[in-house]
Order: C-alpha cells, then structure tokens, then sequence
C-alpha cells in the first residue's frame, strides 16, 4: 500500500528541526529560501521551518507573532494564542475553563448517543474512561490515539480520541489539541465530527466523536481499480467534503489539511471531514449577496445575524453565535445601508447571473504565516511563505479532487524538497492517457492557480465552485438522500467481542478494581 501524505507543520515554541544532518535548503528564484528537516518522524510526520526574504529574517515564531497582532483572523498557536486563551489543559486538568459541550446539536438531537451519555452523566457525574471498553485502536496521530470505544452497559459505540497530557505539554501541543477540541464543539454538520463529550483523567484528554466503520478515503481508494475513482464517485466525495468546507468558512475555520486520509467514510457511505488540529481559526461575516440582475433589488447586500463570526470561543461572546443560530431559520436577512455605491457594485458583481441571492460566506481576511499542511497539498503561498488565507482550502480542494481521479497528486516529487520545488515552480500537468471529462480538468484548473487571488472560489468560496459544470448534476439540497458509491460492511461488535484482549489498562488511576474486571478490552498502547 501506498505510503499516506506527509506532514508539514510548525508550531512556534516549538523545535522545528527533527534531525539536523537532514536539514537543507531550498531557494527559490524569488529568493525565497526554505530549510527543511525532510526527516520524518516515526509517526510519519516532517517538521518544516520557513524563513522569508521579504518580511523579515527572523525566526518563524517572530514571524508569526509579528504578524498575529496586525490582524485580527491571527492563527490559534502555541505562543501567540496563550495570550488569547489563559486556559490551558496543564493549568485546568478537569477541563473546567474550556467551553462545555452543548447537551446535544440541533441537527443531531434525535441521536440516541446523547441521551446515553447524559444517563450516564445523571447516574455518575462526570464521564471517565472506566465508562468505556476500548475495543479496538482505530489509528494514531500526531497528538493522540483514537480508538473505538463502546460505551459500558449500553452498547453504543463512539471514536475516543486520547492525547497524553504530558506528551502535549512536552511536545508543544497543548494549543493544538485545544485548536482541535473547540473547532469540534463548534460544528454541527452532516459531514463533519459530532463531539458528544469531552473528559478529562490525571493522564489523558479525551474527545468523544461519532464513529465512521468505512475507514478513509485514502485507504478507500487504493482498493479501487487502477487505484482511482470513478468520475462519479469522485464528484459524490467532492460535493460532499465541499459543503463541509463551506460550512467551515462560514463558521471561520480554515481547515488546512484536506487530504483523503482525512476524509473517513461513515456507515452510510457519506463522507466525514475529520482532524481539526492545523486548523486556523478567524473572523468570517457570511453574506447574502443580490444579483444584479434582480429586478426587485433595491438593497443589493443583506448581512446575516449575527453578522460576523468571531474566533474567540462562542461561549465567551457577547452576542449568540452557537452553532444552533446558524441555522436557516435564524438567518434574518439585515440590510447593509452604509455601504458605498463602489462597494455595493463590487458585491454584486460578485454574484452570478443567476437572480437569487448567494450565501457567501468565504472567509477572505484569514491570515496566516504558518508552515502547515501536508508535502504534497500544500499550497504555493505557504511554501513561498507568502501568508495565506482561506484560499489555501480550495487549492487542497483541487489536488484532492486530482488525486481521487488519477490516483497521485499532481506536483508529488521524489521527495519532499523536489515536491515542494514542482508546487511553486512546476505546470500543472494530467497524466498521459487521463481520460477525465473536459469539465474535471477545467475545474482542477482553477483550482490549482498558484496566484491565490486568481484561483477558483477566492472571491465567493464554495459558492464559486458549486457552480462549475462540474457540479451540474448535483443537487446540493438533497446530497445526503443520494446513494453513496459504496456503503462499508456494518460493524460486527460480536466479531470484536472476540478479538479482545484481556488485558486492563495499567497506567490510567481512573479505572476501579469493578470497572477492570467484567470482560476483556484493549490495553491502552500510549506513545
Ligand atoms: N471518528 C473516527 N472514526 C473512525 N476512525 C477515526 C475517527 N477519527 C479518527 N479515526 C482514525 O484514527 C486515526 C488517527 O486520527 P487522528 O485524527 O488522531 O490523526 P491524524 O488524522 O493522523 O491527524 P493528526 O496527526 O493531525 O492528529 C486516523 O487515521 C483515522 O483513520
């Protein structure tokens, strides 16, 4: 099997070097240069450290903290965000100082694993590990383990997330563990992770998210003939991760790490977005846009309430901006009055010929200054250490969407080096003999435009894209009625059942003498 895409990332704080015989230099025409450490950790993972010519010489975390406090939409990262959020997981062990998850989200409230969970909270307080059997480690990341986890005496199952505290802290990851949690308490999204809890033990943090049985798309896709997708499948898993990111954009959230790994598939073959923990957080004002075409369009620009999004926690808002009031009942249209005539025209060329109002909800202010991502999906303007904004999503949109088609990223080299050369520097190019329709190509095209402000979906976000030929066929309203390609094997708990081991955890206090005994379950197999 083919080996995942790596990641790039650095945290400032942080030590951005992994190896220092591997460290080499990349310069660009521009005079950009880059040193890379291109060696991977034992999780597969690169650690990157950019240094640009035209902002300043200085260290990435100078870098980053110069340029946080200019804008507003400043990235959530190790140093620059402790000043914005005291809270911390080291400082605050029982989670008290993060926000507290809504008993349930209005889109999941007929879910039957909250009702679980809140009987259980009812009964014992607060949920602790010995509430769960581990049955089975679903995979590792760079700051946890998730594992399927069943909860005790009820039998539904949920993906628990545990990141060792003390490897956070020691490693410089509290930030983004914390990045991760309040992104995922904010979304309430068919596509996206529903996070029923979080809890917290002397050790472990731990998040509580639906289960997807299907696996990634990564994975899914190897299995494929040629190691491809359909043109059909492919547009069914775009529209799909699309909307999410759309809803993301509206909820100022960058995601920053579209890739097929990412993308797991539920048991109902529709798709889930998931790993939050490089995402940018920023200020976002969705926008109901009026053609111009419109016969009736006194005001041409309506401003949804609560009129912009803030990246500070909801909970910590003046106003409500939970995700319960981004529903499309509490979108009340407001008239923007003050706006110029330049401006009014500039908005309403923006949208397209069609007459009806447009959401746009691109968060187009997003900065950053961060290396972060994946080798082969990075965008241009964060290799060039250029600063990037949402823009970057729809770039990893467009490798995604190559991917999924040809079975390989477009730009990818012999290495990172030569991968991250050919993203700035390299045409895009289809493979000989790709038989993808004229509208696939034309729209991976927009997409992968290095300059950001000329790609696709830059002005007007996925608003942009969903009109491209490409998605014609789609009706967006009903995507979650339409029959996925493949809808994975139901899980077999009694097949789990069996495979236990029968071994207790031995390093987690928070399990009793009663809680270890009835039955097999998973050792804990942490870092
Ligand atoms: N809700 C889920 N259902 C099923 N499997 C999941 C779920 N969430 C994560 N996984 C699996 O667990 C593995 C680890 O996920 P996780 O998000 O922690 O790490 P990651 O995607 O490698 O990212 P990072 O290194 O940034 O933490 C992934 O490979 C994924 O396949």
């Amino acid at each position: 099997m083919e080996k995942p895409a790596q990641k790039a990332e650095t945290n400032a704080g942080e030590p951005v070097v992994v190896s220092s015989n591997s460290l080499q230099d990349l310069t660009f025409k521009n005079s950009f240069s880059i040193s890379l450490s291109l060696c991977s950790s034992s999780d597969n993972t690169a650690s990157v450290s950019s240094s640009t010519n035209d902002v300043s010489n200085d260290s990435v975390e100078t870098k980053k903290s110069t340029n946080a406090p200019e804008n507003n939409n400043a990235e959530s990262e190790e140093v620059a965000s402790h000043k914005k959020r005291p809270e911390s997981m080291a400082a605050d062990p029982d989670g008290a100082g993060f926000r507290r998850i809504c008993p349930s989200k209005p889109h999941k409230g007929n879910d039957m694993r909250w009702d679980a969970i809140q009987s259980v909270k009812a009964k014992d307080g607060e949920l602790g590990l010995n509430h769960f059997r581990l049955l089975k480690k679903l995979g590792c990341g760079d700051i946890g383990s998730v594992y399927l986890a069943e909860l005790r005496g009820i039998g539904c199952v949920f993906a628990m997330k545990v990141m060792d505290k003390g490897m956070l802290a020691g490693r410089k990851k509290l930030m983004r563990a914390q990045t991760e949690r309040d992104i995922l308490g904010l979304l309430d999204h068919p596509f996206l992770p529903t996070l029923y809890s979080n809890f917290e033990t002397d050790k472990f943090s731990c998040l509580l998210m639906e289960f997807c049985s299907g696996g990634d798309l990564h994975t899914l896709r190897q299995r494929q003939p040629g190691k491809h997708f359909t043109e059909l499948a492919a547009r069914f898993y775009a529209s799909e991760v699309l909307l999410a990111l759309e809803y993301l954009h509206m909820m100022g959230v960058v995601y920053r790490d579209l890739k097929p790994e990412n993308v797991l598939v539920r048991e109902d073959g529709h798709i889930m977005l998931s790993d939050f923990d490089l995402s940018l957080r920023c200020n976002v004002c969705p926008t109901l846009v009026q053609s111009s075409t419109e016969p009736s369009c006194a005001m041409p620009t309506y401003c949804i309430q609560p009129s912009c999004i803030d990246p500070i926690p909801a909970c910590k808002l003046p106003v409500c901006v939970q995700p319960s009031c981004l529903q499309p009942s509490c979108f009340t249209p407001r008239f923007l009055r003050s706006k110029t005539t330049k401006e009014k025209t500039e908005r309403t060329n923006l949208g397209s010929s069609d007459s009806r109002p447009e959401l746009i909800a691109e968060p187009t202010n997003a900065r950053s200054m961060s290396f972060v991502g994946t080798h082969e999906y990075l965008a241009p303007e964060i290799i060039r250490g250029d600063g990037h904004g949402s823009a970057v999503d729809w770039w990893t949109f467009g490798i995604f969407l190559y991917e999924l088609l040809h079975g390989r990223t477009p730009f990818k080299g012999s290495g990172n080096r030569e991968t991250l050369f050919n993203v700035v520097g390299q045409s895009l190019k289809f493979p000989d003999g790709s038989n993808i329709s004229f509208a696939a190509k034309d729209l991976i095209k927009g997409l992968l435009v290095k300059n950001p402000k000329k790609r696709l979906g830059f002005k007007r976000g996925a608003t942009e894209i969903k009109q491209h030929p490409f998605f014609a066929s789609v009706n967006w309203a009903l995507i979650r009625g339409t029959q996925p390609p493949e809808i994975p094997k139901p899980l077999d708990l009694a097949l789990l059942n069996q495979s236990f081991k029968s071994a207790a955890p031995q390093n987690e206090k928070g399990a009793t003498e009663t809680t270890r005994l009835p039955g097999p379950y998973l050792d804990f197999e942490f870092f």
